[in-house]
This record gives C-alpha cells, sequence and structure tokens, in this order.
C-alpha cells in the first residue's frame, strides 16, 4: 500500500515556521517505486512525497538507491513498476524533455555542461527549454523569437549573478573552476523554472566555507519559490538546511522524518554505522 501522504496537511514539526507554512501540498509523489536491475533491487517498493516549499534531503548509503530514484523521476529510467507524480500528474512513460518542462530539473553528481560553450550559453540551454517560439519561427528570427531570446539572455545573466558567477558569463565552461562549474550547473537547471530541484551531491569536493556558501544558495533557491530535493552525503549540511529527511538502505526507504529525529533514529545510526557519529 501507498505510504504517500496525500491528505494536503502540513508537515508535523518541519523546521521554521515559514517553512511549515509553505508546506501544505505534495508537489511530488513517490508512490511505490520498484525498480529492477536484472537481479539487483535498487528501490523496494519506496514511497515518499516532496511537500511543496521544503527543502528535502535524501540520504543513505552508498548504493542505496537515491541516484536511482532521481533517475526515476527524471524519466532517464522507467520503473520496474510504480509511479511517480508530479503536482497529480504521472510522469512514468513520459521523456525527460516532458518531465523538465512539466517543472523538474536537476544536476549530476559528475557534472554535465557543454565544455566548449561560455557559461552564459550553457544556461541559455536551459532558458530554451521554456521557449514557446516555433523551428520555423526561430530560423526565420520571428519578433516572438527575438523577445524571447532577449529575455532568455537577461534570464541568464540574472541567474549568473544569482550563483555569484556573473563575472564568468563569457567563459568556456570548461575553463571554469570546478566549484564554479557545479554552481553553473545549478543555474542552468534553474534556468528552465523547475517547481522541483533536484540536487546529486551539490557538495562534493567542497570545502567547508563553499558549503557554507552552498547552503545559504539552498535556502535562498527555496524562497525564490523553488522546492529543494538534495542528495548530499555531508550530514552537517543535510542536518543544517533540509525541513525532512527520507533516508534509504538498500533500497527500501527506512526513515522519514524532521533532521532531528532521523539523526537519533537506531535504523538510521545502525545503517551508517561506519560513518563518525560527530559527522552528523
Ligand atoms: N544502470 C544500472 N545498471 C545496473 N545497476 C545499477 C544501475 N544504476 C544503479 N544500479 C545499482 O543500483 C543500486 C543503487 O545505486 P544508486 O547509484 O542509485 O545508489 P546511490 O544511493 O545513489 O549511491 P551513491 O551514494 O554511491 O551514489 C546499486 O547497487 C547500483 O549498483
Amino acid at each position: 500500500m501507498s505510504e504517500v501522504d496525500t491528505t494536503g496537511e502540513p508537515v508535523q514539526g518541519a523546521a521554521g515556521g515559514g517553512a511549515a507554512a509553505r508546506q501544505t501540498r505534495p508537489l511530488l509523489e513517490v508512490d511505490d517505486v520498484v525498480m529492477r536491475f536484472g537481479g539487483v533491487t535498487a528501490l523496494d517498493h519506496v514511497s515518499f512525497a516532496v511537500n511543496e516549499g521544503e527543502i528535502l534531503g535524501l540520504i543513505g548509503p552508498n548504493g542505496a538507491g537515491k541516484t536511482t530514484c532521481f533517475n526515476v523521476m527524471t524519466g532517464v529510467f522507467r520503473p520496474t513498476t510504480g509511479q511517480v507524480r508530479l503536482n497529480g500528474r504521472p510522469l512514468v512513460s513520459r521523456s525527460r524533455h516532458q518531465i523538465t518542462r512539466l517543472g523538474i530539473a536537476r544536476t549530476f553528481q559528475n557534472i554535465r555542461l557543454f565544455p566548449e560553450m561560455t557559461a552564459l550559453e550553457n544556461v541559455l540551454v536551459g532558458t530554451d527549454a521554456r521557449h514557446r517560439t516555433s523551428v520555423p519561427g526561430a530560423l526565420l528570427r520571428l519578433p516572438r523569437h527575438r523577445r524571447e531570446e532577449r529575455a532568455g539572455r537577461a534570464k541568464a545573466h540574472e541567474l549568473l549573478d544569482f550563483m555569484g558567477i556573473g563575472s564568468t558569463a563569457n567563459q568556456l565552461a570548461r575553463n571554469l573552476p570546478y566549484g564554479d562549474q557545479r554552481r553553473l550547473e545549478i543555474a542552468r537547471a534553474l534556468a528552465t523554472e523547475p517547481a522541483l530541484l533536484c540536487l546529486d551531491e551539490p557538495a562534493a569536493g567542497f570545502n567547508p566555507a563553499e558549503k557554507e556558501e552552498l547552503l545559504e544558495l539552498i535556502r535562498r533557491i527555496r524562497d525564490r519559490g523553488q522546492t529543494v530535493l538534495l542528495i548530499e552525503h555531508d550530514m552537517r549540511l543535510v542536518m543544517g538546511v533540509t525541513d525532512r529527511i527520507v533516508v534509504l538502505e538498500f533500497g527500501r526507504k527506512i526513515a522519514d522524518a524532521v533532521p532531528a529525529e532521523v539523526r537519533s533514529d537506531p535504523k538510521v545510526v545502525a545503517a551508517y554505522l561506519g560513518v563518525p557519529d560527530d559527522a552528523a
């Protein structure tokens, strides 16, 4: 049976009054999803909801199924069984492009940019996902296409500024320092105007100061109106920024609660045995 909360009730105990007030409705529902690869069950009847306006953490030891979950949600994999819904609309069987248009954007564990394009052009690829001009309209450079192009460029600059990398607009992505490439990936994802932004280990390779900045940025992204789903291994970051955390282990959901509860949950502690407690 599905464990997804479809009552529309606010989530109990969410961090911060503002966040709790916004968490009134499930935006994304992962409903009883099973994903098998041959003999490996990467997701085993997983159900959870991401509520509108919250920052949800998705954590678990290596191989727990976190990235597979992102891949199922974004149309990379079709689940063996189960359903994923965004605003109540089924996503399974839709193409990645359709899912982007419906409002889910993601970043990748291993950065995926167009290395030979500038930072600005990389973000413009994201804004293109929202353009309404037809291909003939674009080829003929009709006024509407030119207007959309101008608006897209303005938005791309605004997003680069928002991510703190405005000065890199004309540099090739491959020449950017690692941290700026990670920020650029987020800017590109935001350019698709997602309702839900999925970040797959955005702090990987960051030093503590950069992690602190990222934490602040994630909060600001939520304050812009985006709901955030975050896969992250850094427990301090996860505990510090999320309203709620879903924990996977061996493809099963073992916890779904506010950070303080998850932290002291014996099942979670056991799953993380080997990870020093003070990492949390
Ligand atoms: N395309 C695939 N083909 C076969 N097995 C896969 C595939 N993708 C994932 N798996 C397997 O599914 C399981 C879950 O992997 P997944 O990458 O989702 O875990 P994860 O929680 O994201 O791990 P990590 O924290 O190491 O990134 C693993 O056993 C993995 O080997």
